[in-house]
């Protein structure tokens, strides 16, 4: 064997697209000379799979479980996505939320193989030579984050790239996007995040956030070298603070294909689940009361779709907007108060109309307020307060409504409003619950963007989609809630998610024809041809 060949049977076995451990067979043995470098026992995908889920019976708790799972998928990535595809409704907890939160705190502990890209400031004059690799030709499907509002855990600086790395494992897993055409960046802008600052493991660019304009110009610089470098890319905003997601998503949504997961697909799943509940009760969406609580990103996301659908019913845009009822940290969004968001301000109500209005001991009014005068029948938190749905705002829900709607949507779990169980405790088990992490309650529903984001994605590039537009989430959102869940659930379960993504794909792909951004034919739209795309984890 000349040096040439040994080093590139160890190339063979040391790239996780072109590893296949103890499942390369004979023939492949012998012709890139793998004898000796493996054991001799000749594995299949599916020994592999039972060998690997032993390992992670074994294990203490999810985050050994979720970094295991990390090294395997930078080792054998096929293996990593048979096994994650193979049994979703355990699999995903793991590799995603919850298990990903810690995943992100503890990122620098865990940190081993290159996967995705570091752009960080100091590199600002380098992002075009960094994306010109070879090994990204393929590429098609991006998530970036600058690790701001990591869920609902905050900044969480460089180690918010396990979440683009865990989105992107779904866009293989639910969409079957091929693990080559994905990939993950993490815009390393420093962070504000003093206890990482100070971790002598922090992997992160050591510095405070840069903001402001030097901020805004080097996201320009990203996304000019993007949009250079793949023309028909799509790129998913993930997990920015909200005043920079809505800057952003405005910003570029008209230049290039790309969306803010935590707006518009956060909105998607929500309405989706909502009109789901609705044709479940008979209820008519106009008729419902909706306090929304927490006003970031993805609470203003919810709102903005909510008054689209609810002017699709029939409803003016003043009436659409009377129905919701918006609480932030400084309580019930008034127009009168200072420093609103633009997304904030369109949410404000009228001074006048709280003028009666019991308050608490310091004045303001809290949610508890704010249900008991509006009497809701719909209650969406999306504030990453955990707890904030006390046993008093949720039985004064209760007393004002047979079949109180109510949605703890923070993730992850030790971020959420409340505790589903407690919810169907505390309503008698009127409520109708749905939360954004996974929480094993029987009857509740696992509200999250997973359930979204897969199929606008698959869906866009189908199309050959050169914009998304609030039309492609709107069709989502309808799509999703059409199709309803088993028993007391509102969503299919999750181990339909690779069916859900496909049938969301296509509406979704109708849609950006219906608003003339598609480029594809037609005819190359149906079900069968989008499946067709999907790639499956296994060994060629
Ligand atoms: O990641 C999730 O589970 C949902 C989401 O986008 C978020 O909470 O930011
Ligand atoms: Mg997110």
């Amino acid at each position: 064997m000349s040096p040439a060949f040994h080093a590139a049977r160890r190339a063979l076995l040391s790239d996780p697209l072109t590893n296949k451990g103890t499942a390369f067979i004979e023939a492949e043995r012998d012709r890139f000379g793998l004898h000796g470098l493996l054991p001799p026992h000749v594995g299949t995908l599916e020994s592999q799979i039972v060998r690997r889920r032993r390992v992670l019976d074994g294990m203490a708790d999810d985050f050994h479980r979720y970094a295991f799972l990390r090294e395997l998928q930078d080792s054998n990535e096929i293996l990593f996505h048979a096994l994650v595809q193979a049994d979703l409704p355990r699999m995903l907890p793991l590799v995603y939320t919850p298990t990903v939160g810690a995943g992100c705190e503890r990122f620098s502990e865990i940190w081993r193989k290159p996967r995705g890209l570091f752009l960080s400031y100091p590199n600002r004059g380098r992002i075009a030579d960094i994306l010109a690799d070879p090994a990204l030709d393929r590429v098609k499907v991006i998530v970036v984050s600058d690790g701001e509002r990591i869920l609902g855990l905050g900044d969480q600086g460089a180690g918010g790239m396990g979440i683009p790395i865990g989105k992107l494992a779904l866009y293989t897993a639910c969409a079957g996007l091929h693990p080559a055409e994905v990939l993950p960046i993490l815009l390393d802008v420093g962070t504000d995040n003093a206890a990482l600052r100070d971790d002598p493991l922090y992997v992160g660019w050591r510095n405070p956030r840069i903001r402001g304009q030097d901020y805004a110009a080097f996201v320009d610089t990203f996304v000019e070298a993007v949009a250079a470098r793949w023309p028909n890319v799509l790129l998913q905003w993930e997990d920015f603070a909200g005043h920079n997601a809505y800057d952003l998503l405005a910003r570029y949504r008209d230049r290039l294909l790309s969306f803010n997961d935590d707006i518009q697909g956060t909105a998607a799943t929500a309405v989706g689940t909502l009109l789901s509940a609705i044709r479940r009760t008979g209820a008519s969406l106009t008729g419902q009361r909706i306090v929304l609580f927490g006003a970031g990103a993805a609470g203003s996301g919810v709102a903005e779709l909510l008054v689209q659908a609810l002017r699709a019913e029939g409803l003016d845009e003043a009436a659409a907007r009377a129905r919701i009822w918006a609480v932030d940290r400084d309580g019930l969004i008034l127009s009168d108060m200072p420093k609103l968001t633009a997304p904030q301000a369109l949410l404000a109500r009228d001074p006048a109309e709280v003028a009666d209005w019991t308050r608490d001991a310091d004045g303001g009014l809290g949610l508890l307020d704010t249900v008991q005068a509006v009497r809701p029948t719909v209650l969406i938190g999306a504030s990453g307060q955990a707890g904030a749905f006390t046993e008093a705002v949720v039985r004064a829900m209760a007393a004002g409504c047979a079949t109180p709607v109510i949605f703890p949507l923070s993730n992850p779990v030790s971020r959420a409003e409340a505790h589903p169980a407690d919810v169907l405790a505390w309503t008698d088990g009127r409520a109708v619950v749905g939360t954004g992490s996974p929480f094993g309650v029987a009857g509740v529903t696992q509200v999250n963007n997973v359930y979204i984001f897969p199929g606008v994605g698959l869906g866009a590039i189908a199309a050959g989609a050169t914009r998304v537009t609030d039309g492609m989430f709107m069709a989502a959102a309808r799509a999703l809630g059409a199709m309803g869940g088993a028993g007391d659930t509102l969503l299919p379960p999750i181990d339909a998610l690779r069916e859900v993504a496909l049938h969301i794909a296509v509406v979704v792909a109708q849609a950006a024809v219906a608003d003339g951004v598609a480029t594809a034919p037609a005819d190359a739209l149906t079900a069968e041809r989008i499946a067709a795309l999907m790639w499956d984890a296994r060994y060629d």
